[in-house]
């Protein structure tokens, strides 16, 4: 049962006001002690007299019942608090302290954590993700304290089935998976990769509003074959090397079909796989579940929106977005799904074959340019092999220097995974670049994995640069007044109103159509006057209105697919027959927002 409560704008982050949903009475069959150590339920100080009458729970607490906003405002003293406490401490103390404090709140009341998250998420995004979450899986052994999300291992292969009832929802709406197998530009992390799922589900829960009861992080481990990892003996995962090839796959095969035969209607986010996997497991389930991969598609589609801002940035129409010279960095699942991504936007705006508009593509790997004189060419990379006829003065497997040194790109776009590998030369011969606003983006996670830094992007390649990155970095003073503006162009941007959109429209599958038009609506959402000043991105604060809008935009395409079979109450035709408007509105009411609930009907 739902109620529409209306917010501040305040309260939500949001630059005006909307409806969403809260949760009316909900039924609890636990008592006592039970309900406290449940963070579904536990409202710790703050249940009611009559709750603490009626679920058994007087005397097992003080007895003041302290307001939600008491114990709002009490955890964000105890944060400021630990702030104070750790000035002057190296950064990954301060954030990993940071990450327990929320960790510890998240597993004792989530209504609670989600509310301060929410209100908070431009100061905690970059705990519970990019770049603290990489911090976390690499100590996550030692960090373990309680179990969070599912794990299906090699060992349980045949078990899966039964295993999925152990799950202890009734219904998951969305499901986000990882083998472990490439964590942010980390590697192979094994089972610590956990922390990528539980990270981009709280993003989930703060910028889509997918309820908290109905998602479900889960670790696929197949092993690992990080040495360090399995010589560590605290390590919490199978110690044996990765499966490989059918062996893998059958793994992932039963796991996908105990999660649809449970909840037919979930989705399955794909996250984090070494690229061979990425690209095998998005073709073999994309058109018979209903999953998308974040990092080959959510990342295409927030890249795309930023190349488009860059032509905009230049004060040249999007149309000129067929003439931009872009260099790749990086030829695995990221790099590859954003030039997949450019090259159908200019083929769609040119009227041209895809075939016939690669020539202003470049692609560096760790081998260098990539051309067709390349032996051992990843097939997922030939179609972006140059012909050397093509690049005068180039080779196969030059190096980033000399490439961007004859190209004069309008775009340096970097997913390689290589920390400063934009180095300061490499950023000075960048100011030659054709554009009048040359676009650096290093998009690689987290911090210290970033191609280069927002103070040498704006150092080095000169103060007109329009600059993104994948984890945040502050805006830079660029003295007199000006400020380089630093945008995270990271697929937080886009994978929440993918979910969402899907969910509301009740579509069984994930087509490219959708996904255009979720980046088509992001690339859309900035004014000129905002481009211009080289602000491509929204800020993260109104992160739950670009999912809104993002949702909708999904939403339509399904429609328009005839995809959409509805959901909840809302069938099929009605969708069909709500303005652009009605859509927002559907997908913002079917949005979670965290209150207290009453835990007993009203007599
Ligand atoms: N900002 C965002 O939203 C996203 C960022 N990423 C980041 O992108 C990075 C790469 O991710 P994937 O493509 O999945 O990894 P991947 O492992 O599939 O690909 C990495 C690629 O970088 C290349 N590379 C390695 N060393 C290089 C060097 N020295 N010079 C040039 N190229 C080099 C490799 O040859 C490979 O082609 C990671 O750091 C990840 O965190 C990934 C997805 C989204
Ligand atoms: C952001 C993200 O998905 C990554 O770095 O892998
Ligand atoms: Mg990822």
């Amino acid at each position: 049962m739902w109620r529409l409560a209306r917010f501040t704008a305040s309260s939500l982050g949001l630059s005006r006001r909307f409806s969403t949903a809260i949760p009316g009475p909900c039924i609890v069959h636990k008592r006592g002690a039970d309900i406290l150590h449940d963070p579904w339920f536990n409202k710790d100080t703050g249940f009611p007299l009559t709750e603490r009458d009626r679920l058994g729970l007087r005397g097992l607490l003080p007895p003041r019942v302290i307001s939600f906003e008491q114990q709002y405002a009490r955890f964000m003293e105890s944060y400021r608090s630990l702030e104070k406490n750790t000035q002057g401490q190296p950064d990954s103390v301060v954030s990993l302290a940071k990450w327990r404090i929320l960790n510890r709140l998240h597993d004792r009341n989530e209504t609670l954590y989600y509310r301060v998250l929410i209100d908070n998420i431009k100061n905690f995004a970059p705990i519970i993700y990019t770049p603290t979450v990489g911090l976390v899986c690499q100590n996550y052994s030692g960090l373990f304290r309680r179990p969070r999300g599912m794990y299906f291992s090699a060992k349980d292969k045949g078990e899966m089935m039964s295993m999925i009832y152990n799950w202890p929802s009734e219904q998951v709406d969305m499901i986000v998976l990882t083998d472990g197998s490439r964590i942010l530009g980390l590697g192979d992390l094994g089972v610590q990769g956990i922390g990528i799922p539980i990270g981009k589900l709280d993003m989930y829960v703060a910028a889509a509003g997918i309820n908290p009861q109905r998602i479900l992080p889960v670790m696929l481990d197949v092993g690992t074959n990080n040495q360090k990892l399995l010589e560590d003996r605290l390590y919490l995962g199978l110690r044996q090397p990765r499966l490989e090839g059918e062996e893998y796959l059958s793994i992932v095969d039963e796991f996908m079909e105990a999660v649809f035969t449970r909840w037919p209607k979930a989705i399955v986010q794909f996250e984090d796989f070494q690229m061979k996997w990425a690209f095998e497991t998005l073709q073999r389930y994309r058109k018979k579940f209903c999953m998308f991969n974040d990092d080959i598609q959510g990342t295409a589609g927030v890249a795309l929106a930023g190349l488009l801002g860059t032509v905009r940035a230049q004060g040249r129409p999007l149309s000129d977005f067929v003439h931009q010279k872009i260099v790749v960095v990086g030829a695995g699942s990221a790099g590859l799904g954003v030039l997949n991504a450019a090259v159908q936007a200019v083929s769609r705006m040119s009227g041209n074959s895809e075939a016939a508009v690669k020539n202003q593509f470049f692609l560096i790997d760790k081998d260098g340019l990539i051309t067709k004189e390349r032996k051992n060419i990843d097939p997922a990379a030939m179609p972006f092999a140059k012909d050397l006829k093509d690049v005068e003065g180039l080779r196969e497997g030059a190096n980033l220097l000399e490439v961007v040194k004859k190209v004069k790109p309008h775009v340096l776009l970097g997913l390689s995974g290589v920390g400063g590998i934009f180095n300061e030369e490499v950023l000075r011969a960048m100011r030659e670049s054709d554009s009048p606003k040359p676009a650096i983006f290093a998009m690689s996670n987290p911090t210290m994995n970033a191609e280069c830094t927002a103070a040498d992007a704006f150092k080095y390649a000169g103060e007109n640069i329009v600059f993104a990155s994948g984890s945040p970095f502050q805006n830079i003073d660029l003295g007199n007044g000006k400020v380089g503006h630093v945008n995270q162009a990271n697929n937080m941007y886009l994978f929440p109103g993918i979910g969402l959109g899907t969910l509301v429209s009740g579509a069984r599958i994930i087509t490219d159509g959708m996904l255009q038009a979720a980046a088509e609506c992001l690339a859309s959402y900035m004014t000129d006057e905002e481009v211009q000043r080289g602000i491509l991105y929204p800020s993260i604060d109104s992160i739950r209105h670009i999912t809104a809008e993002v949702g909708a935009a999904v939403l339509r395409a399904a429609v328009a697919e005839n995809l959409a079979e509805g959901h909840g109450d809302v069938g099929p035709k009605e969708l069909r027959n709500m303005s652009k408007e009605e859509t927002v509105h559907y997908v913002t009411r079917n949005m979670w927002f965290p209150v207290y609930s009453p835990l007993v009907h009203e007599k």
